[in-house]
């Protein structure tokens, strides 16, 4: 709702009323519309204040209320007839002023900001465009190429940024209503014609066509298939070469296919999947809002390679304090290097001073007595990581929590070297980490809720997208990801060539496709693992056995590429070439091509054409089926999770909600249906075997993702 009253005497003010963040919700806009009919009939006042409650003008539209009935007076007239109205309208922005919020605020004829406001149109992340006169006011204001920047990014700005663009008329430090009221009274009775944005020609550069080229092109390469950033550019355009009245035609149009795209639901289940992560329960029943976390003040680090060194940056910039760790002398100085480098250049970027005084360094693992919470980042190797938590329990105040950052490691092996196991949990970031958003925090069998609630609580403050997962084999991203890594080869042993995998799955969004980022990652990693597991054995007898491995079948092609020397990028050679080692540029490789035919002749495999369809839903519908056992045995609270895993930690494409969400647009039965098809194929694949809850679902009518909860609750009750 909104309030009306009346201050000065003269000066209407509306209070948008609508917790937290004074979304534009059906009462919302009914209360504005009122008030404003109030103010415009009382003959005492002169003027009005727009602001909002508690610190918060608005976050814009209600997304709760996106796909529902639309009730309420619409927002797009509300804000025409702000704009048109007879007395002065001035916004008083506090906290946000974003989507419908600012186009709300620029409606009105005049907006003042406290400094540390941040104003944006982000409707682009939610896959649409500012539809509420939005892209049609803001090029008029601040010219074409700031308002393509700020709609096809939808990045935030703060106050200053803001005044220099024009988009607000005065910044203030003190007390923004009160300032907006003695505004709005300096300016009652002004003509308003030259206030009125829409009135405004649009602003464009001389070479505006060969701009709009330039960041059609450049929106088209980023989007990776996303359809509202170019929408976005679209309505831009229509702003610079129609008339307004023509160009809100335009940007209603673009906006119903959007609003009607299987994107924007995605995007919108997106936005509440990222809040929903951080409402994070156990089996055990323990939950975010009943376990409080400890504070740390100060954080170790123990082994600085490439993980190691990104954590401590992360740290460090967020204003830990920092005991960085690293046994060999040689090797702390490199790294003592390589981080004072990082530092350096992120606070450049951000144009602050680099924390270097935040890191102490040293080569012993003593010097971590003191501290709050150790994260170890030792290489991938069980025996090694035991011994330094045995180094730890033994050398750490009590109530020290021990952390490590295994990307799959069994979490309960760890915890039984310490005395006290129910203080380690998994902290599981992704390369780069202090440039990666996802953290996985894995609690084990004995890990406590005060030990999960304080790795996520420590996540949030270096500002990652923190997941609490169980401990298992790989966690939730690594073990989604070995079933679809393993279709990927098995399709090459089958017919199909690397580079068209790949080809398949950017196009459906991935930034990477697997072979790419395979390379890009390192062969050798996988193979370590996979002999450390028994599975990849050197020159094995040839023949049928060496494709049935364990009971199932195993693709080797992977082992006999790193038993060439063949590790990716690294080594300039892998499942692509490269010019040279380290180089980034693909290109296929002839001699992978025959290596793969001569595999084929060997194995006595005949290669079949293979098309688009079959590798989406070899390789997705096996990591999805994943997904649904990872579910059932507990070791994700929710969908939610995986998503947003998948999205932050996998390069998944956003707009496709995530694998499980996207399980939803194919429809459940139809993911049943084709994984039953190619287990039948494929019966030597359990991974293509359908899990029982995606049965479950499909038998209980395939219900909306956001009820899945209740349905996986009833299963494992039954368990
Ligand atoms: C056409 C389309 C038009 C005209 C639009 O306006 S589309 C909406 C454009 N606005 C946005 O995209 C802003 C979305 N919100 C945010 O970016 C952030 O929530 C925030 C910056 C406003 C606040 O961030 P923060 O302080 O970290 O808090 P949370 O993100 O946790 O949010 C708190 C709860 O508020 C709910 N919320 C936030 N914005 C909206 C909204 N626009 N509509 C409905 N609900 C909103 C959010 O979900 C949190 O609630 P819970 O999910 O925790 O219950």
């Amino acid at each position: 709702m909104a309030q009306y009253t009346r201050v000065s005497g003269s000066v209407g003010l509306i209070t948008l009323q609508s917790p937290p963040v004074n979304a534009l919700s059906a009462a919302v806009r009914q209360g504005i519309v009122d008030s404003m009919q109030r103010a415009l009939s009382e003959p005492e006042v002169k003027s009005v204040v727009i602001c909002g409650q508690n610190g918060i003008f608005s976050g814009g539209a209600d997304i709760k209320e996106f796909g529902g009935q639309m009730s309420g007076p619409p927002l797009i007239p509300m804000i025409h007839a702000i704009e048109a109205a007879s007395k002065p309208v001035v916004a008083a922005i506090e906290g946000i002023a974003l989507g419908g919020g600012l186009e709300l605020a620029l409606g009105c004829h005049y907006r003042i900001a406290h400094s540390k406001a941040r104003v944006g149109l982000p409707e682009v992340t939610l896959g649409l465009l500012p539809g509420a006169g939005g892209s049609q006011r803001l090029p008029r204001l601040i010219g074409v190429p700031a308002a393509l920047d700020l709609i096809t990014t939808g990045r935030y700005v703060t106050a200053a940024e803001a005044l220099k663009f024009g988009l607000v008329d005065q910044i203030t430090d003190h007390n923004t209503v009160n300032v907006a009221v003695k505004f709005a009274q300096r300016v009652a009775g002004q003509p308003l014609d030259a206030r009125r944005i829409s009135t405004y020609p649009c602003l464009c550069p001389p070479d505006v066509d060969v701009l709009f080229e330039e960041v059609m092109q450049r929106v088209r390469r980023t989007a990776r298939g996303a359809i509202a950033p170019i929408a976005c550019v679209q309505a831009v355009r229509a702003a610079a070469t129609l008339p307004y009245n023509q160009g809100m035609e335009r940007e209603r149009e673009l906006m119903a296919t959007l609003f009607t795209s299987g994107q924007t639901r995605a995007l919108q289940y997106f936005f509440f999947a990222q809040r929903a992560v951080g409402r994070w329960s156990m089996p055990s029943g323990a939950r975010w809002d009943t376990s409080k976390p400890r504070p740390v003040h100060k954080a170790a680090v123990i082994g600085l390679g490439t993980m190691g060194r990104g954590i401590t940056v992360a740290l460090a910039q967020a204003g830990f304090s920092v005991v960085a760790v690293e046994t060999q002398e040689k090797q702390l100085m490199e790294a003592k290097q390589a981080i004072s480098g990082m530092l350096e250049r992120g606070a450049k970027r951000r144009g602050v001073a680099p924390a270097l005084d935040k890191i102490n360094y040293g080569c012993n693992i003593q010097s971590v007595a003191d501290v709050d919470l150790v994260i170890e980042a030792v290489f991938e190797d069980m025996a090694l990581k035991k011994k330094v938590f045995q180094q730890l329990s033994a050398v750490c105040k009590p109530g020290t929590f021990l952390c490590s950052n295994t990307s799959g490691l069994d979490i309960d092996q760890l915890a039984c070297q310490t005395r006290n196991p129910e203080l380690v949990v998994g902290m599981h970031f992704f390369a780069p980490a202090h440039v990666m958003k996802l953290l996985e925090v894995v609690y084990g069998p004995k890990s406590s809720p005060l030990a999960v609630a304080t790795a996520m609580q420590l996540g949030k403050k270096i500002g990652k997208v923190s997941v609490a997962v169980g401990n298992c084999r790989g966690f939730v991203g690594n073990r989604m990801l070995k079933p679809y890594l393993e279709q990927a080869l098995f399709l090459l042993e089958e017919g199909a060539t690397p580079e068209f995998v790949d080809q398949v799955l950017e196009e459906f969004g991935f930034a990477m496709g697997v072979f790419r980022m395979s390379d890009l990652s390192g062969l050798d990693v996988g193979w370590k693992v996979r002999m450390a597991d028994g599975l990849a054995v050197p020159n094995p007898t040839t023949g049928q056995a060496t494709r049935l491995r364990q009971g199932r079948r195993y693709s080797p092609l992977g082992d006999l590429l790193c038993e060439q020397g063949r590790f990716g990028q690294k080594t300039g050679r892998g499942w692509y070439q490269y010019n040279k080692p380290g180089s980034q540029v693909a290109k296929p490789d002839p001699w992978l091509h025959s290596f793969l035919d001569e595999y084929r002749a060997r194995h006595t495999l005949v290669a079949r054409r293979i098309d688009h369809q079959e590798v989406l839903e070899r390789c997705l519908y096996s990591m999805i089926n994943e997904g649904f056992r990872i579910l059932e045995d507990g070791i994700a609270a929710g969908p939610e999770d995986i998503d947003v895993i998948y999205v932050f930690g996998y390069s998944w494409p956003r707009h496709r909600g995530g694998p499980m969400f996207y399980a939803t647009t194919v429809g459940l039965n139809k993911v049943l249906e084709r994984l039953e098809h190619y287990h039948q194929a494929h019966p030597d694949v359990p991974s293509l075997q359908p899990c029982d809850l995606l049965r479950k679902l499909v038998g209980s009518g395939s219900p909306p993702i956001q009820k899945w909860r209740e349905v996986i609750k009833k299963v494992r009750s039954q368990l």
